[in-house]
């Protein structure tokens, strides 16, 4: 059996796009706790955190989580998952976690490249580039502590991913 994969980490550090990429190189299925929850509920993040405020979004966000995990999944979550002792401890337990680790400055200028609003609106009502490093200065403990591996997620696409896969077959052969 294979252990679901989870990738965490800020907003911007590539969890989307990395799942979907190590989707198809391990013929294991992607899923991406955003976009399930949005789906269940019809609403963007946006809408659902104006609608129920960001409790009602974290709230959602545990129960995407349980309902994707399953062996040879990648989970790709999204940034703020880490901020629950449940989910991080359901995370640990259930599979390998995977912390893509990005400095602000990285963040940033991808978020400001691909801000895509509607899933994520402000969290502190502050600039992105303020934003940023406030919220992760926040949650960077988290993450470490949630995670099995480290990665390097400010390296090229391709880079991450090989990264990734020896995190993996180390984790398969211990
Ligand atoms: N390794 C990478 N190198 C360059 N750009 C990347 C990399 N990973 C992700 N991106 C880009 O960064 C943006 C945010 O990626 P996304 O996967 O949505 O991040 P997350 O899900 O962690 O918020 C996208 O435009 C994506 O194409
Ligand atoms: O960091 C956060 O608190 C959030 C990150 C977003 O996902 P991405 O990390 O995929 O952008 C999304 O879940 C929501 O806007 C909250
Ligand atoms: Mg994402």
């Amino acid at each position: 059996m294979t252990l679901p994969i989870f990738l965490i980490g800020a907003r911007g550090c590539g969890k989307t796009t990395v799942g979907h990429a190590l989707s198809q190189l391990h013929v294991c299925q992607f899923v991406d706790t955003d976009h399930w929850l949005q789906e269940q509920a019809q609403m963007t993040v946006a809408q659902l955190v104006s609608k129920e405020g960001w409790q009602g979004f974290r709230a959602r966000e545990t129960e995407a989580l349980e309902a994707v995990t399953a062996p040879a999944r990648v989970v790709a979550t999204g940034g703020g998952i880490i901020l629950s002792e449940y989910n991080r401890k359901f995370m640990r337990e259930q599979g390998v976690v995977i912390y893509l680790s990005a400095p602000v400055s990285v963040l940033v200028d991808r978020l400001e490249a691909y801000p895509k609003e509607s899933q994520r609106p402000t969290l502190t009502g502050k600039p992105v580039r303020e934003e940023v490093g406030e919220i992760l200065a926040g949650r960077e403990a988290l993450y470490r502590e949630a995670a099995h591996h480290v990665v390097n997620a400010a390296q090229d696409l391709d880079l991450v991913i090989a990264e990734i896969q020896t995190a993996l077959r180390l984790a398969r052969a211990s």
